[in-house]
């Protein structure tokens, strides 16, 4: 079975869901936040979730793809916006020729209406399975009567086998802010960027494909009407101050996340956008 739906304890709900694809590849997505905590491709877990991680709806899942909108960052919303603590509705979910598909919907609602961001909107979260890419597109309209904008992200938490021999391309030349050090004008030198301390970086307009290589292990990341990319590690210093994250777990992943976070996006009524990242998993030695 393609997609199998996993209920909450009382049964009331459906939980997650389990998307099942060819070559051995799955995916598993969370309604709560529309959270994908899992990818499996070419026999590998190809993202990271922490072993502390609450998965029980009382906290952003620590780990996945949990989903930015319509605020990244601190703000007038909670950090990150809403997106990510509300509960999703299955919206549809099916098999296509090549892998699996499944739709999740966000509408706006009493609590979001009286929220600082009070908009009537309508999002659809399309996760796409095939052997050898995970697609995950946010479809936003506004069904409002009013213009409205925001900043979102899929803030990707890729799982690496060890942080000191991870490179990130497809970055050079990219004007970035440095939210660790202060600065916001600062040219990327380098073809591939390896992280080797607490880092927390806006790399704006990003051309490209952006690469993620770790061993023989490569992830490339494909963005449409995401214009940013933010690069995102702990290190020690911060994972100690996370009470949802083990100390000792920061060399297991980085954050590389597709967004448009320097800037917004405005709607008007009645427009709408997609924006989303086409991860394609890219493997010399499989490990199944
Ligand atoms: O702890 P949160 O809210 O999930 O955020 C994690 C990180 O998310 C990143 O996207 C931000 O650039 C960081 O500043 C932030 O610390």
């Amino acid at each position: 079975m393609p997609v199998q739906k996993f209920h909450s304890a009382d049964g009331s709900k459906v939980e997650r869901v389990v998307l099942s694809g060819p070559e051995g590849s799955s995916a598993e997505v969370y309604l709560f936040g529309a959270t994908v905590t899992s990818w499996r491709s070419g026999g590998r877990e190809r993202l990271f979730v922490s072993s502390l991680a609450k998965l029980d709806g009382s906290k952003p899942v620590r780990g996945g793809i949990p989903l930015v909108f319509p605020q990244f960052g601190p703000g007038d919303l909670p950090q990150h916006g809403f997106a990510r603590t509300r509960r999703w509705t299955l919206f549809s979910a099916e098999e296509h020729g090549q892998g699996v598909v499944v739709n999740l919907q966000l509408k706006d609602d009493a609590d979001t209406r009286a929220s600082k961001w009070p908009f009537k909107f309508d999002l659809l979260y399309t996760i796409d399975l095939t052997a050898t890419t995970l697609s995950t597109v946010l479809r936003i309209e506004n069904v409002d009567s009013q213009p409205f904008s925001f900043t979102s992200l899929m803030h990707t938490y890729l799982r690496v086998s060890d942080i000191a021999t991870t490179a990130v391309g497809g970055l050079k030349g990219v004007v970035y802010a440095d939210k660790v050090k202060g600065t916001s004008d600062q040219v990327e030198q380098r073809d591939e960027v390896t992280v080797a301390a607490n880092e927390d970086r806006v790399y704006t307009n990003v051309p490209g494909i952006v690469t993620v290589t770790d061993g023989g292990e490569k992830i490339s990341i494909r963005r449409f009407n995401y214009k940013d990319i933010v690069l995102w590690n702990p290190w020690a210093e911060k994972a100690a101050e996370m009470s949802d994250f083990a100390n000792e777990e920061y060399p297991q992943m980085i954050c590389v996340e597709a967004g448009t976070v320097a800037g917004s996006i405005s709607l008007s009524p009645g427009q709408t956008i997609s924006c989303g990242q086409i991860l394609t998993a890219e493997s010399t030695s499989a490990n199944i």
